[in-house]
């Protein structure tokens, strides 16, 4: 059978590009359909790019505010200011992925929602395209919980955040997620009463839990954290919107003149029709394999709509394993396990692998777990900057199964532990490596010498070496 294209991508954001340019680049005709005007999905748009400009602007206005205390008109400027230079960061970056770019590459580029009519045919607009395989990178949206009232409120998301031109005095967030958190800090610091409502025990959940705490206390001075909070109803208010939220058994109510809502991520999947063609999807992901194929063997599905790991270097690697697979036809795996990802919030706080619980759970006695106050490297002590840890868990052996840290630059530094999980190299490695002094990334050298005192300090091995000193003496 003849098709139209060898390969039909669906979704223009992080997963879709790659997959789009990788395959185009060798060789194969392209089909790439975006139903936005304008390529680079979330990450671009409403994601990883408006929010660390947001970070930034706003760290420079809290160090301002901080060498002198700002009045309230130039905090308003300021907050006008932030907003325009996150637009501005946005479409510097547009630019760069401009469709004439893909278009140069040979792909077609189809403006339009794509749903499929058949396996191999999608409606595209007006139009119907044939390919021999379709890799679906549609990516996610912001899941709204059914809270009472939340449909008659004006809430903002992170589709709508980055619009605000005028400084709110009060937000409340209902999430303290990475989205929430990262947004809420930005927010605080731009000088808004922040007010995050979460569900569980402690914000970042999904951190170790000995870093999320560490967190906690730190932006504690910046924002109002109400943990193991339900919010019950939300409603207009002379304000904006009141919020009413029940936590130990009490029921209060906070009100604000903006609510955000992050709480957690949906797949866009309701308008490709995949039942007509039977691709099977559970809990509203789609359900792949290790080699991102789904129970249709033509039909690959990468990035947020599958539901692995929300990142958009998670996006690129699956886009990269799918272009192996779809287009050399190579059963390439993915593997999750040395995916690191970083928190954005002043600190950073960088993730790699198992939490301690997590690793404790796995390993038992064979878990060895090192780990170094920021308060105890000369760096982080000559900047004042002394609040955080690094903690590295491995096997007896110095195989890295976990690694995290809370600092100031942590999401850069901590990455060497990453790099050389990842070239399969044992954490005590590192001590043999020499670091400039005093580098940041001294801290994690400086854990890894724990590891050979560890190791010398255990009485077999401290015996032996204490018979050869005095042999060799
Ligand atoms: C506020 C925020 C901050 C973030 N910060 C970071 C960060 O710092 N680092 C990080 O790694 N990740 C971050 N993320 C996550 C990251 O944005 C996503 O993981 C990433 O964008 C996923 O890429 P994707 O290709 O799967 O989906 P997307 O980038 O969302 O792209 C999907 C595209 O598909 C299109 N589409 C959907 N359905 C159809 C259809 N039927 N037909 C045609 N087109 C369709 C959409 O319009 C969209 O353009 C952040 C997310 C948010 C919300
Ligand atoms: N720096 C980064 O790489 C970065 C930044 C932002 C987002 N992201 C990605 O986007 C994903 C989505 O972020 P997110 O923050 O929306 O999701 P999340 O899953 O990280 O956090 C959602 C939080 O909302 C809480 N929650 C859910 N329903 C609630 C309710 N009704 N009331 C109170 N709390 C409630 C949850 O307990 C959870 O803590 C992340 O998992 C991440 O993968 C990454």
């Amino acid at each position: 059978m003849n098709f139209d294209y060898q390969l039909a991508v669906i979704g223009g954001g992080s997963g879709g590009l790659t997959v789009a340019a990788g395959a185009a680049s060798f060789g194969a005709e392209v089909a790439l359909i975006e139903r936005k005007p304008e390529l680079g999905g979330d990450c671009l748009h409403y994601g990883c790019m408006p929010s660390k400009a947001l970070i930034q602007a706003a760290k420079e206005v809290h160090q301002a505010d901080q060498v002198s205390q700002l009045p309230e008109n130039e905090r308003d400027r300021l907050f006008e200011n932030a907003m325009n230079r996150v637009s501005e960061a946005v479409q510097d970056v547009q630019n760069h992925d401009s469709k004439e770019r893909f278009i140069e590459l040979g792909i077609d580029i189809y403006e339009a929602e794509a749903s499929f009519v058949d396996a191999h045919t999608l409606q595209v607009g007006q139009e119907t395209i044939t390919a021999k395989r379709f890799v679906i990178a549609t990516g996610s949206s912001p899941m709204i919980p059914p809270i009472n009232g939340v449909d008659q409120v004006d809430y903002l998301t992170n589709e709508t955040i980055f619009n605000m031109r005028k400084r709110p005095e009060s937000m409340v967030v209902i999430g303290g997620g990475i989205i929430g958190l990262e947004l809420s800090q930005a927010m605080a610091r731009l000088g808004v009463e922040v007010t995050v409502v979460e569900g569980s025990d402690h914000v970042l959940s999904k951190e170790d839990e000995e870093v999320s705490q560490m967190l906690e206390k730190i932006v504690s001075n910046e924002l109002n954290l109400l943990t193991d909070s339900r919010v019950e109803q939300v409603e207009a208010s002379g304000q904006g919107v009141a919020v009413t939220y029940s936590k130990d058994g009490e029921v209060n109510t906070i009100e604000a003149e903006k609510i955000l809502i992050a709480t957690g991520r949906k797949s866009n999947i309701g308008s490709l029709g995949l039942d007509r063609i039977g691709v099977k999807t559970s809990n509203g992901k789609i359900d792949v394999d290790a080699s991102l194929r789904t129970n249709l063997r033509h039909i690959y599905a990468v990035g947020d709509c599958n539901g692995s790991m929300p990142f958009t270097h998670v996006a690129g690697m699956e886009g990269k394993v799918a272009i192996s697979n779809a287009v050399f036809g190579l059963s390439r795996k993915v593997s999750y396990e040395k995916v690191p990802w970083v928190v954005y919030t002043a600190p950073e706080i960088y993730h790699l692998g198992l939490t301690e619980k997590e690793a404790k759970q796995r390993y038992g006695d064979q878990l060895l777990t090192f780990k170094t106050k920021l308060a105890d490297n000369d760096r982080f002590m000559a900047e004042r900057n002394t609040e955080g840890i690094v903690k590295i868990m491995t096997t007896n052996r110095g195989r890295i199964v976990g690694a995290h840290a809370i600092g100031e630059g942590a999401g850069e530094w901590m990455q060497e532990v990453g790099t050389i999980q990842a070239l399969n190299k044992k954490f005590q490695s590192l001590s043999n490596i020499v670091h400039p002094y005093p580098a940041r990334n001294n801290i994690v050298s400086q854990t890894a010498d724990l590891y050979w005192r560890e190791k010398l300090f255990d009485s077999s091995l401290n015996k032996a070496i204490r018979w050869y000193v005095g042999k060799f003496r």
